[in-house]
């Protein structure tokens, strides 16, 4: 069982050790009587709890907000007199910083449960923080389910190997992730990890951008350039969507998979090339060779070692931790107040088909820590109601106007002012951004 400490802020009058030490024997108590002796205490040891016994004449909320704000790390308890509850400053200061309060003069029997419970939850945030920093230290790849294992166990199969890898998966579900974790624990992974996405390079420019251009092969060429294949010399390219590739590059590139050399458009020297190539395609590239649209011969070339990623419906064990994970993640985006996911949003995340993958889950998480206005992400912040009893709908809207006003404003709060910025931090583009000023009013 670990050591408890608490941290106790309470006024001269007050004698703390009468009021904790009978109850809380087994706590070591460290009493101080103003914020800033407590920030020098914090400064020095590590608390997990502390109890703020309010001095009305000695602590403004502003203070109180700012001091709390600094040592948000901690689960703090509240003492308040009933008439500073009265107060919207304090009761905005219950909501957004303490685990809980009791209202002055408090009962020590109960204090001292309120006080072992935040231990306990203290415990299990630490816990959960140790587990997103190291439990994954060996894999990008958050996840326990069986599919999640023996994908890791695959990745580090074909990572020791240097024959080429087709990845398949749906759009979203974690091929680059995978393919970087390959590259990782290759023999290459001090090279280049160059990846490469087919279908977004115009058919016009990608034979340059692969194999790299001499001075004068077509106008405007005044210097050569080197291609993205022998930028990944010694290291692994990445062919993201391979089904893409033109026709006639899937010839070239099946001569390079072949020959180990290429040659830059506008010359015939042949240039050695040390590459180990990951490709990888959201459709199941057999179909399209049986209907003649990706070469056989290259197709046999690729999928030397085939790895599949299963789509996030399939991984359901792991779609919570995977919430949690990007929450931690982006925690730096929300409010202070916001604590993690109500019941609600839970379900709503189990029952969802995830037709866009973890991808979808990103987005979705963070647009909830935007825009959320409570402590709990709800399902509608993650947009997530169907199937979901909604509340009344004149409820629900007047709930996401105040979401999307109060987003609005900390983005535009945060980023000076500038819409772009403020745009952008939001996920979206300019003209909605200026839609949903005029919409509620605004003005940067
Ligand atoms: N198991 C996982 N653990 C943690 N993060 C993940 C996991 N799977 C995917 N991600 C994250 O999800 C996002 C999408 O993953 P990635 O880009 O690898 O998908 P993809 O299948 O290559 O997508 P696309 O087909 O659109 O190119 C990335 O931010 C990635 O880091």
């Amino acid at each position: 069982m670990a050591h408890k400490r608490l941290l106790c802020i309470a006024p001269a009058h007050v004698d703390t050790d009468a009021l904790l030490c009978d109850t809380m024997p087994d706590w070591e108590i460290c009493s101080v009587t103003s914020l800033a002796e407590a920030a020098r205490e914090l400064r020095n040891s590590h608390y997990l709890v502390g109890l703020l016994m309010h001095d009305r004449e000695q602590q403004r909320p502003g203070d109180i907000d700012t001091f709390l704000r600094r040592h948000g790390n901690m689960q703090w308890v509240g003492v308040f007199s009933p008439r500073d509850l009265e107060s919207t400053p304090y009761r905005e200061l219950v909501v957004e910083h303490l685990c809980d309060y009791h209202t002055a003069p408090a009962d020590p029997v109960r204090l001292s449960y309120t006080l072992g419970h935040a231990h306990g939850w203290a415990m299990l945030k630490r816990r959960r923080q140790q587990l997103i920093d190291h439990g994954n230290a060996d894999s990008p790849l958050i996840g326990h389910c069986d599919a999640i294992v023996r994908l890791r166990a695959q990745i580090e199969r074909v990572a020791k190997v240097a024959a080429p890898v087709l990845i398949w998966g749906e759009s979203g579900s974690g091929k680059e992730l995978t393919a970087q974790a390959i590259h990782a624990g290759s023999e290459r992974a001090a090279g280049p990890f160059v990846p490469i996405n087919c279908g977004a390079i115009s058919p016009t420019l990608i034979q340059s951008e692969l194999f790299g251009y001499e001075r004068g092969a077509f106008t405007g060429a005044t210097r050569g350039k080197a291609g993205l294949i022998e930028s990944a010399d010694g290291g692994t390219l990445f062919l993201d969507e391979i089904g893409d590739l033109p026709k006639d590059l899937q010839a070239n590139l099946l001569r390079f998979l072949q020959e180990k050399t290429i040659c830059r458009v506008g010359s015939t020297r042949q240039i050695r090339v040390d590459v180990r190539v990951i490709a990888a395609s959201h459709v199941q590239l057999q179909q399209a060779v049986d209907k003649g649209e990706f070469r056989e011969d290259l197709y046999y070339r690729l999928a030397v070692l085939p790895v599949t990623v299963p789509p996030l419906r399939d991984r359901r064990e792991d779609i919570v931790a995977l919430a949690e994970h990007f929450f931690q993640l982006y925690a730096s985006e929300k409010a202070p107040r916001l604590k993690g996911f109500s019941d609600r949003a839970i379900s709503a995340i189990l029952d969802h088909g995830w037709p866009g993958n973890v991808r979808e889950l990103i987005n979705r998480v963070r647009r909830a820590m935007v825009m959320s206005d409570g402590r709990l992400i709800t399902p509608e912040d993650l947009g997530l109601t169907r199937g979901i009893p909604a509340p009344m709908s004149a409820a629900l809207e007047d709930t996401r106007a105040r979401s999307e006003r109060s987003a609005l404003r900390d983005c535009l709060e945060r980023s000076g002012q500038n819409v772009s910025r403020a745009a952008r931090d939001l996920g979206v583009s300019r003209t909605t951004m200026y839609r949903l000023l005029s919409k509620h009013n605004m003005r940067p």
